[in-house]
């Protein structure tokens, strides 16, 4: 840090299991993607290619390439492993993660439907491969997953050998996770917690006052995720105690 400051949560340092940050890049260039790392580098933990924005993406390998170099795991959006599965090609995806050397992926069903079991076989099949995240809930507005069903769901994936799950939110904040307001399904998220370890979990939160309840509820250290490339550093602080929102959380004097 740039200075001392006293009562600030510790972070943990990085490959960490609790605190992550997970960035969406839904098209930054290959300089975008130096600045951001530059800036926001140190403080970000995966970045998502958001969902299938990398079979249009330029300078994909590149781009990759950068990541890499800098020590960020990357994978594509579940969106492109659906994109593949509905068309029954799955092979073929494992062949361009092949080919992309990609050591992470996620696999998730929210915009196709997966009977449960397959969508295991699946997460069981890809964890021979790579790191597997899985990611539970639906991307339409108007299907509203009760909490033991996601709880069920979250247990069955993490079985089946999903590093992480995810919650579902989109790049807006307006589903699954969250009501089409952006306001957080509470008593869901209290229920999941009850039953699934919170260091199993990323909470897709991509609007600030998501953010802010879900550090005040799991802490400095929570899982969050599609968080933009230029809120990270916002993010920081906010799980720090250092901007308004949670400015006297952590304060004990
Ligand atoms: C974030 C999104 O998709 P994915 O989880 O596939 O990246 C989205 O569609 O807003
Ligand atoms: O489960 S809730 O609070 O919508």
């Amino acid at each position: 840090m740039n200075y001392n400051l006293s009562q600030i949560p510790e972070r943990f340092e990085k490959p960490r299991q609790k605190g992550l940050t997970m960035v969406m890049d839904k098209g930054l260039s290959l300089r975008q993607v130096e600045d951001f790392l530059e800036v926001a580098g140190s403080y970000t933990d995966l970045v998502k290619l958001g969902w299938a924005t990398s079979y249009v993406t330029p300078n994909l390998k590149e781009k990759l390439a950068i990541y890499k170099s800098a020590g960020i795991p990357v994978y594509f959006g579940g969106t492109l492993f659906e994109a593949f599965y509905i068309r029954g090609e799955v092979d073929e995806y494992r062949r361009v993660l092949d080919q992309y050397g990609m050591e992470y992926a996620e696999i998730s069903d929210g915009s196709v439907e997966m009977n449960s079991e397959v969508k295991c076989e699946y997460i069981r099949q890809l964890s021979q491969q790579v790191t597997v995240l899985s990611e539970v809930g639906s991307k339409d507005e108007a299907k509203i997953i009760p909490p033991y069903k996601w709880i069920k769901l979250m247990r069955m994936e993490l079985e089946a050998g999903a590093w992480k799950v995810i919650g579902e939110a989109r790049e807006g904040g307006n589903v699954g996770l969250f009501r089409s307001s952006g306001e957080v399904r509470q008593g869901l998220v209290e229920e999941i917690l009850t039953e699934i370890p919170e260091e199993s979990i990323i909470w897709e939160a991509p609007q600030k006052s998501q953010q802010v309840w879900f550090v005040k509820l799991v802490g400095a250290n929570v899982n969050v995720g599609n968080i933009a490339p230029n809120e990270v550093i916002s993010l920081e602080t906010i799980r720090l105690g250092l901007r308004g929102d949670t400015f006297d959380h952590f304060l004990t004097k």
